[in-house]
């Protein structure tokens, strides 16, 4: 990962200048906190295990025990790290006077919440917000210690209906929390900065919230060591990291 160089000038003055600010995250975000992107090759999460097979309502209904192992890994993964410098930066950037910063991520973790940020939206839900698969209550079932992936583990029963209890996220072929993510897109469209950190925009609808943004001519910032499908539309490229960039930002 390359260091963060020179914050670009133009960067630094739309976020000087900026009195709202809005933050997309995606797995980029948590890299530096030990919990593996999507994509990135060999380490990256799809890489290991197809997201076809574990993160969709059909494998859910297949073999609810392999994907609820998958889960329990993940998020024994998540409990043993912590919020890096960049998600610091962010809670510390939000907590500045007069200055709106919203934060919108697509990572189901909860590392912006424990470095102190207030979240707006998690477009693709959270992984410790656990429901009945059935009649959808809440649930205060909880993930099992899981250091290494197993095959298979069986979910929790929901007290209430006795159903399975499943991870609160946003499964492939599932709509979004349609709230949150209007939310997400309304909050995009009325900032002064758009900042877009950590993702590889091949995921939608939430890819699209870059460009509708731009489209109401909001500036857009791509943080992201590597090139995206979304680097085009973007007005300024910074190829960072997000823990050495944000922090940057705000010296
Ligand atoms: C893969 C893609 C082609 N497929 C989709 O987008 C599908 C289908 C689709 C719908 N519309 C389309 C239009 C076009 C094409 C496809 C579609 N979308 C859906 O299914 C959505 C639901 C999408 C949500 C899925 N759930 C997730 N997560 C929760 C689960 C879980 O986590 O288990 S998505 C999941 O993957 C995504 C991964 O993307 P990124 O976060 O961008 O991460 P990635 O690894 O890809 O990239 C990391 C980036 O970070 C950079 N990086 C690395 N290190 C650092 C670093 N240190 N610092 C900064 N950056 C760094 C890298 O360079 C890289 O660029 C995240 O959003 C994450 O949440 N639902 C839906 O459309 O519903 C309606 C519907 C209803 C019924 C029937 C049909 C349709
Ligand atoms: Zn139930």
């Amino acid at each position: 990962m390359t260091g963060v160089g020179r914050v670009p000038p133009r960067v630094l003055d739309l976020a000087a200048g900026a009195e709202r600010v809005y933050v997309l995250t995606g797995a980029g975000m948590s890299a530096e906190s030990g919990i593996p992107t999507f994509r990135d090759a060999q380490v990256g999460l799809w890489e290991r295990f197809d997201p076809t097979e574990l993160a969709t309502p059909h494998a859910w209904a297949a073999d609810p025990a392999q994907v609820w192992a998958w889960y329990a890994w993940r998020a024994t993964l998540v409990r043993r790290s912590l919020p890096n410098a960049g998600h610091r930066a962010l809670a510390g950037w939000q907590a500045r006077p007069g200055v709106r910063l919203d934060v919108a991520t697509q990572n189901v973790d909860d590392l912006h919440e424990r470095a102190g940020a207030e979240v707006l939206a998690h477009v693709h839900g959270s992984l410790f917000a656990l429901r009945c698969s059935v009649c959808d209550r809440p649930s205060d079932a909880a993930y099992p210690e899981l250091a290494e992936p197993v095959g298979r583990l069986d979910p929790p029963t929901c007290t209430a209906c006795g159903g399975t209890v499943r991870p609160g996220v946003v499964w492939f072929d599932e709509t979004l929390p349609e709230e949150d993510f209007l939310a997400a897109v309304d909050a995009a469209q009325e900032a002064d900065l758009v900042l877009v950190v950590g993702t590889s925009g091949l995921v939608h609808p939430a890819a699209t919230i870059p460009h509708l943004a731009g489209d109401r001519g909001v500036p857009v910032v791509e943080v992201n060591p590597a090139p995206t499908v979304a680097s085009e539309a973007a007005d300024e490229v910074w190829r960072a990291t997000a823990a050495t960039a944000l922090p940057a930002l705000l010296e």
